[in-house]
């Protein structure tokens, strides 16, 4: 299958998961299943945008009393030539026109008042420093629409709308098999022993897309051994590193067969991670086949297995970026050589093993074979 389809039919494997009435602060990160909107005025009650004397027709004017934020206003509505002092963000006292700050004002004692008056005087400018409510937004005002992630701000500005729960989708959970009698999980590898490069990053591209990682294991080369725990992995997507070839120790593909799994990607045309498969179990589970090599590996979990997350969360389909990439490649005949291209569009050279040209240019470029220096490309942003 051709790269652009292996994307696409994992993008279009799968619909959203259920939709759930979840708080919005723990929202973060789940996609809108409906419209978040405003449901109540913001602010809620005209307040003071100034620390000063709220004022009430013309000066100078008596001072009544105090009102800070959090309190209530003592006292009914101010009288024409009267002032109580207010913090920003009080209580506006009904009646009053104006907030004085500080710095527009004196206070002096008061003329002819009752002893211990005091009065503040100053002129009301053009900026008369009162927020009305609803200013900021009225009830109805769209916050974020259908289809939105959860974003901190998104969920802030839900939350200063009124909004203490949002419909959001189900996250897609993930399980992580890692298979190979040869790779460790921690220290230093042993002769013939590799560590593991795949755990961080299915782990960072599952929770990008909006999934989350439910469990990691590390596998020997056993088939009983991967088929238990295919059989046993409650969650929505399985992704399995190593065991796609076709060696010896490879039995995966075997073992999908088996259990009567239909394939939806078997082999994509690409340079690396050829051998990167999709298939989806007889119940609905899914199951990402990721070729061991580590840089083939990442270039299939951004090519399956982040579409099909993403589609399971809820996001809408989105055309992945271009951009103009430059540089010598060897491009691959009848399919695309993806490469990794600094933030320049500058490509490097990367064989299916080694991580580090992929982590110094934070991009990759998918290159067809008609692609010449300088023609823009569909990019990838490495975890
Ligand atoms: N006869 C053939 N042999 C191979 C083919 C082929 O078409 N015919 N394809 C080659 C390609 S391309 C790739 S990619 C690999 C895919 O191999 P597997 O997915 O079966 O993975 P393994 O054989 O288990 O391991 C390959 C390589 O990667 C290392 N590895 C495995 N898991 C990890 C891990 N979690 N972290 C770091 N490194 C890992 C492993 O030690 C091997 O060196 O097959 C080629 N062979
Ligand atoms: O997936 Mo392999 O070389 O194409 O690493």
């Amino acid at each position: 299958m051709s790269w652009p389809d292996a994307y696409s039919t994992a993008r279009d494997a799968a619909k959203p998961l259920a939709a759930e009435l979840v708080p919005v602060v723990e929202a973060t990160g789940r996609v809108l299943a409906a419209a978040v909107r405003c449901e109540r005025p913001v602010p809620a009650f005209d307040n003071a945008a100034m620390d000063g004397f709220a004022v009430a027709g013309a000066g100078p004017w008596a001072i009544r009393g105090r009102v800070l934020a959090g309190a209530a206003v003592d006292g009914g509505p101010l009288s024409p030539g009267t002032a109580v002092e207010i913090g920003t963000g009080a209580l506006l006292p009904a009646g009053a026109e104006a907030v004085l700050p500080y710095e527009d004002c004196r206070v002096e004692d008061g003329v002819g008042a009752q002893i211990g008056d005091r009065v503040v005087i100053g002129v009301v400018g053009a900026r008369r420093h009162i927020r009305r409510a609803g200013d900021a937004l009225s009830p109805g005002t769209l916050i974020a629409a259908a289809g939105r992630t959860v974003t901190a701000t998104v969920a802030a500005a839900a939350l200063q709308a009124g909004a203490e729960q949002v419909l959001a989708h189900r996250p897609p959970t993930v399980t992580m098999l890692v298979t190979g009698d040869e790779v460790i999980t921690r220290g230093t590898p042993g002769p013939g022993q590799v560590r593991d490069t795949f755990t961080g990053l299915v782990t960072a591209i599952a929770t990008r897309a909006g999934g989350r990682l439910a469990t990691s294991r590390r596998l020997p080369d056993d088939p009983g051994a991967l088929g238990e725990a295919l059989a046993g992995a409650g969650t929505d997507v399985i992704a399995v590193s190593g065991s796609s070839s076709a060696g010896a120790a490879d039995h995966l593909h075997r073992l999908l067969g088996e259990v009567g799994a239909t394939w939806l990607v078997r082999g994509v045309a690409c340079r690396p991670g050829h051998p990167q498969a999709l298939a989806v179990l007889p119940d609905g589970r899914f199951v990402v086949s990721l070729p061991g090599n580590p840089y083939a590996g990442l270039v299939a979990a951004l090519t399956l297995l982040e579409p099909l997350v993403a589609t399971l969360a809820g996001r809408p389909p989105a055309s992945l970026p271009t951009a103009t990439v430059t540089g010598p490649a060897t491009l691959m005949p009848g399919g695309v050589r993806i490469v990794p291209a600094g933030p320049a569009g500058d490509l490097a050279a990367a064989g299916p093993v080694g991580l580090h040209a992929a982590a110094a240019a934070g991009t990759l470029a998918v290159l067809p074979d008609d692609w010449t220096d300088g023609d823009p490309a569909v990019t990838l942003i490495v975890p």
